[in-house]
């Protein structure tokens, strides 16, 4: 693939405001004239969706296997880029997703313990090099971010997915594994300090797109 858009992912654990500000650097890049394809993940396209919806389900009559999880989050992410990701960066559309495999390394890694060099193995296998030009890891304390998933979960009355149901040390070990990463590739992250009131999360975000976005156009 020659890839011509550049690919900018959002991370973070729940409920630090990813959604949220995903809309607005969709806005600001499209402001500047650039085409933007927004995307998520697990998910993105009907068949990696599909995926994703299995991956959410609670249900309580059988345990998901980790390394089933895993290879799914894979399976999902192939399907993705082949008919969405790749095809858009050809044509020299930029890419923002929600969440990418930095999360596998997070929620698979840190969370449920998998070695990370098997899932470099996979990243290796799927992506074959392709990796975001710039990650932009929201970062906050936990209890803050529970408690706005809380005000999130009983405003849409919404159930916890499978994930949601995980209980702190998990969710601990995740934004260690995030942090982690960010301190080894310190050019490809961005930490935002997602604990803040939400025009100060934007204004670093902008201050973040703007010093790449020159350079890269
Ligand atoms: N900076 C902020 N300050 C206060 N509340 C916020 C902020 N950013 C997001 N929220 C609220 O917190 C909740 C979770 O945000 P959301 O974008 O859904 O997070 P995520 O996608 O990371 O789970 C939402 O109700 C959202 O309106
Ligand atoms: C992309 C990805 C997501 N996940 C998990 C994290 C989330 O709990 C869940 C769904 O993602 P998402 O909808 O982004 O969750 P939220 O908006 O609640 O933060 O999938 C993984 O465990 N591994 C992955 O590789």
């Amino acid at each position: 693939m020659t890839k011509r858009g550049r690919f900018i992912t959002l991370e973070g654990g729940e409920g630090v405001g990813k959604s949220t500000n995903m809309a607005f650097v969709v806005a600001t890049l499209e402001a500047q004239g650039i085409e933007v394809v927004s995307t998520r993940e697990p998910g993105g396209t009907p068949r990696a969706e599909a995926i994703r919806a299995l991956l959410l389900d609670p249900a309580p009559e059988e345990a998901l296997n980790t390394d089933a999880e895993l290879l799914l989050m894979f399976a999902a992410r192939a399907q993705h880029l082949a008919e969405k990701i790749i095809p858009a960066l050809s044509r020299g559309a930029w890419v923002v997703c929600d969440r990418f495999t930095d999360a596998t390394f997070a929620y698979q890694g840190g969370g449920r313990g998998v070695a990370f060099e098997r899932i470099a193995q996979l990243e290796a296998f799927v992506q074959r090099g392709l990796a975001p030009d710039l990650t932009l890891l929201l970062d906050m304390p936990l209890s803050a971010a529970q408690s706005r998933l809380e005000s999130r979960l009983s405003s849409r009355q919404e159930q916890r997915d499978r994930f949601e149901q995980e209980q702190g040390d998990f969710f601990q070990a995740v934004r260690r594994a995030y942090l982690e990463r960010a301190g080894a590739e310190p050019n490809r992250f961005a930490l935002i300090n997602a604990h803040q009131p939400l025009e100060d999360v934007q204004a670093d975000i902008e201050q973040e797109l703007a010093k790449r976005v020159a350079a890269w156009r």
